[in-house]
């Protein structure tokens, strides 16, 4: 684990999630380290700190919708959602949400995709939170912030578990804020 600058330097909560989180190289394709983050579910203790880290950030920002991504932004958005009073709005993969949806495609470390939201799940002038569990390229994020400000949302900032800092991910928010917990070391980031 690198140290991340989410003035948060010195939490030993931050190396309990890092330990917690299982890194498998070549999956799904290889080349790719995965960072899988359902180890870390299997963790009570280190699963409940990213709750709290995320809750203490965000419980007084005014935060009304916070906005997971399909589908590890679904595990850890719900929790902090309830925890701060907010709606949770899922962005979902295509064709799995009815009624009127807009709709944004973007790249992936390993393909391409689209994320759908439903329209009438947001109003104008929301203050909006993106959740994942990982960023990457942050082609997911950018979609998922195109999505919101279409409808109307104001995103405040987008916040994940994991940053792979060399992808620069955070380039592609259009200057949007990007809160990240955990960064793996370089030996963890490789690829091959
Ligand atoms: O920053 P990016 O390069 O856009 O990559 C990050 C996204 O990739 C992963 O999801 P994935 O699309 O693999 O879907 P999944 O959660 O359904 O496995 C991850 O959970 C993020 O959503
Ligand atoms: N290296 C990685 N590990 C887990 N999820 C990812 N999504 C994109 N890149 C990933």
């Amino acid at each position: 684990m690198f140290a991340v600058e989410n003035g948060l330097q010195g939490d030993p909560r931050l190396q309990a999630i890092s330990d917690a989180i299982r890194v498998i190289p070549h999956f799904p394709k290889t080349g790719i380290m995965f960072q899988d983050i359902t180890t870390l579910l299997l963790d009570p203790v280190a699963f409940k700190h990213v709750v709290d880290i995320f809750v203490d950030r965000y419980k007084h920002m005014n935060i009304s919708l916070v906005a997971g991504v399909e589908a590890r932004g679904f595990i850890f958005g719900p929790p902090i959602a309830l925890a701060i009073g907010a709606k949770f709005v899922p962005l979902r993969k295509p064709g799995k949400l009815p009624g009127r949806v807009i709709s944004e495609e973007y790249e992936l470390e390993y393909g391409n995709d689209r994320l759908e939201m439903s329209v009438e799940a947001v109003k104008s002038h929301e203050r909006a939170l993106v959740i994942d569990d990982l960023v990457a390229t942050g082609g997911t994020l950018s979609a998922s912030i195109n999505l919101l400000e279409r409808a109307g949302a104001e995103v405040v900032e987008c916040a994940c578990v994991v940053g792979l800092p060399k992808f620069k991910g955070h380039c592609k928010l259009k200057g949007k804020p990007l809160y990240v917990l955990v960064e793996p070391s370089q030996l963890d980031e490789v690829t091959f």
